[in-house]
């Protein structure tokens, strides 16, 4: 399938607007659906389905597959990018001028960048590199499950202007699909991109068949990295936000029923022989993981400032991904777990 889908619609204030999808992969298909259902109000087209990530479910009416990236952005009002993350510096800088001054943009990718300066969240790459606003939408979100429109729940990120949020939230609220906006678009942004690392934790630990209690311990620890890092990276992240949809409970589904899960499960069942990249390519057909590279991201900004001993978690992950540790140092670390507290934006033991 192409990599964008464009949808017609009006919003509730009968303005017109255009939305983009950018990115066509498991997410992405269903993000299309959500909101093609949303606006089937105008426009009627084909009735297209992912067969390679989605099959067996249409996608809507309204969607339409565009294989020109360029073509498929030009008129749109809102951008929805939902590719991996590892991809979309490359996107933007192929979107640079395309894209109408006056559009709107949603990131939903669970990633980031690290430049010489420290991290760099998506929407800020999309911000900086496109000149437009860009809020946030992340939760406890597995695709196929809400392909199949079974209960759940998101959050949308945003930074100043509410009514833009309110946007989004009707774009992609349904009776099956509930959304709340929450204004901390590093915080939301942040909960999405750690938990993966976390999740590729709570994969080692089934792949040890270790149990319950010990993989409740490495996501209360996780948690409490997610918490402490993204406070670091910035101060104005919320503690509340942890526990709305992108945090807490995206942490537990991802560590129970994510691809990163599956995957560091197989690593660890093979002892760490098989690379993840070669498990990744047999198991998910395409499909990408985002917790090995945001390890290694995460690892980068850790080691640039001397912080691996406050995120044992989170460096022993990076370490166990690239061979130098075997995955049962999973629980090895815990013993030395110090405890810290945030202290007008430092970390400190207690
Ligand atoms: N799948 C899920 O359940 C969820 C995924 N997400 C996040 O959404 C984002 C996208 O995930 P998915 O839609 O699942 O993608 P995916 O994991 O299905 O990846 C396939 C996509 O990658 C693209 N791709 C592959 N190689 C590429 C390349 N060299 N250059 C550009 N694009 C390339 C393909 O065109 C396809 O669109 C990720 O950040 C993920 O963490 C968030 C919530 C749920
Ligand atoms: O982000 C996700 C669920 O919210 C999906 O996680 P995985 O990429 O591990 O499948």
């Amino acid at each position: 399938m192409s990599p964008t889908t464009a949808i017609d619609g009006n919003s509730s204030t009968n303005k017109k607007f255009k939305v983009t999808v950018v990115g066509s992969g498991n997410w992405g298909s269903v993000a299309a659906k959500l909101i093609g259902s949303n606006t089937l109000k105008l426009s009627s087209f084909h009735d297209e389905e992912n067969v390679k990530y989605l099959p067996g479910i249409k996608l809507g009416r309204n969607v339409v597959a565009d294989p020109d990236l360029v073509n498929a952005v030009k008129d749109a009002n809102m951008l929805v990018f939902v590719t991996p993350h590892q991809f979309m510096e490359g996107i933007c800088r192929r979107l640079v001028g395309k894209v109408r001054s006056d559009a709107e943009a949603i990131s939903l990718i669970k990633g980031m960048e690290v430049k010489m300066e420290g991290p760099c969240m998506i929407s800020s790459l999309i911000s900086e590199l496109l000149g437009i606003n860009c809020c946030v939408l992340m939760g406890a979100n597995i695709a196929n499950e809400i392909a199949k429109e079974m209960f759940s729940e998101a959050t949308v990120g945003y930074r100043e202007h509410r009514e833009v949020a309110e946007r989004w939230v009707n774009l992609f609220s349904t009776t099956y699909f509930i959304v709340s906006p929450v204004q901390d678009v590093e915080g939301v942004e942040l909960c999405g991109t750690l938990k993966n690392v976390v999740a590729l934790a709570a994969g080692f630990v089934d792949g040890l068949d270790m149990g319950n209690n010990t993989k409740a311990a490495i996501m209360r620890i996780g948690l409490r990295e997610m918490r402490v890092f993204s406070k670091l990276m910035f101060s104005s992240v919320k503690d509340n936000t942890f526990f709305e949809s992108c945090g807490v409970a995206d942490l537990i589904t991802t560590c129970l029923g994510g691809r990163n899960r599956k995957v560091a499960e197989a690593f660890a069942r093979n002892g760490g022989k098989r690379s993840f990249d070669e498990l990744e390519a047999e198991m998910l057909q395409g499909q990408k993981l985002q917790g090995v590279s945001t390890a290694k991201e995460v690892y980068e900004v850790l080691s640039k400032r001397g912080w691996q001993e406050l995120f044992p978690l989170f460096t022993t992950v990076h370490e166990i991904t690239i061979g130098h540790l075997p995955p049962s140092a999973i629980v090895e670390y815990s013993e030395h777990t110090p405890n810290f507290s945030l202290v007008e934006g430092s970390a400190q033991y207690y």
